[in-house]
């Protein structure tokens, strides 16, 4: 503990020695009084973290019984279907109320027509599926778009060189309705292809899927924090070129908002932004707008910057995890993705 003039710092609410000088600044408001101890701080608190808050993503690969580090984020691994079930486990006991769902898909079984993400039996359906029989009050949230299905890593179809919207939104509909079929609770579109909160909406609706929430990745920013989420899911050899001409310019604020309200009016029934860090402003204005539940994402290079340091010794990583969930929170985010959900949730479990 520091010591200053011989006492504690922390302990502003200590009796004063004799020896002290008298106050030399006439003033009547010190906002440190409400500072001067823990109690008094918690007294005041604006906003908490809580376990309620989080939802963690899991990355899946093909096997048995295998866990394999995402040498870009320390601490993650892929996990084959069992050991996802198991990390499933953790998150319940965690008190965490959902997962999402990301598969590293086999090289062969990716093309450009992204074919594999309406296989009903691919990687991601098999997980929901056997999620779902062992803990069906765990909620599952499955992304939507091709990327992680693609030669090429883009989220689209592609053709002269150009991403084609509405073909991808039709193939994006199919790939909801496996996972609906699968079990999925959550279906959060990431492509970022204009018009297909909708389209989806209405085939779930024709398909029964009525209660199947929609949480759109509404303002989704080209960034250069989704690196090590492209080595976890295999994409970043591949990937060509970028993702321009459909993510959001990271320039852009009110561009945010008009995104937000047209999958609002679409039919999502929460919307997210991401990534999360250097985009605290968008997650405010978004919140204060529209008033509907919205999620922020902290992404993989975030995740990294924090991990790497941290391991390192650069900075004390489990403060800087927390402050970073907590200041989601202050800027307005009803819930948060994050790869430290398990870590958090530990902790938050240890304060009780
Ligand atoms: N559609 C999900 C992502 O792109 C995640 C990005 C990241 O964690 O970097
Ligand atoms: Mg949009």
């Amino acid at each position: 503990m520091a010591i200053k003039f011989g006492r504690p710092i922390e302990m502003r609410d200590a009796p004063r020695p004799k020896t002290a000088l008298a106050p030399s600044l006439d003033l009547v408001v010190r906002p440190r009084r409400n500072r001067k101890s823990e109690w008094a701080r918690r007294l005041v608190r604006e906003n908490v973290l809580t376990a309620d808050d989080l939802i963690w993503p899991l990355f899946v690969v093909d096997g048995h019984n295998k866990r394999t580090p995402v040498a870009s984020m320390p601490g993650v691994d892929r996990l084959t279907v069992d050991q996802a079930v198991r990390d499933a486990e953790r998150a319940m006991k965690l008190n965490i109320p959902c997962i999402a769902l990301f598969p590293y898909t086999e090289p062969s079984l990716r093309d450009e027509f992204g074919s594999e993400a309406t296989n009903a039996d691919n990687l991601v359906c098999q997980s929901v599926r056997a999620i779902k029989k062992e803990f069906p009050n765990l909620g599952v949230l499955c992304d939507v778009a091709l990327d992680p299905f693609t030669s090429h890593g883009h989220d689209g179809l592609i053709e002269d060189g150009k991403i084609l919207n509405d073909e991808t939104v039709a193939v994006l509909v199919r790939q909801a309705l496996v996972q609906a079929e699968a079990g999925c609770d959550i279906i959060a579109p990431s492509d970022m292809m204009d018009g297909r909160v909708g389209a989806i909406r209405e085939g779930l609706d024709a398909a029964g899927f009525l209660d199947v929430q929609i949480m759109s990745y509404a303002a989704k920013y080209a960034s250069a924090f989704y690196g090590p989420f492209r080595d976890a899911i295999g994409s970043a050899k591949t990937l060509t070129g970028d993702k321009r001409t459909y993510q959001m310019d990271s320039a852009n604020s009110d561009e945010a908002l008009r995104e937000v309200e047209l999958d609002i009016a679409e039919g999502a029934d929460m919307v997210m932004v991401k990534p999360g860090m250097p985009y605290l402003d968008i997650v405010r204005r978004v919140k204060d707008t529209f008033a509907m539940p919205t999620f922020v994402y902290q992404v993989s290079g975030e995740y990294a910057m924090i991990a790497a340091a941290s391991g390192n010794g650069w900075i004390d990583g489990e403060r800087a995890m927390m402050e970073s969930l907590l200041g989601f929170k202050r800027a307005g985010a009803d819930g948060i993705l994050t790869y430290f959900a398990p870590q958090a949730a530990e902790k938050l479990k240890q304060q009780g």
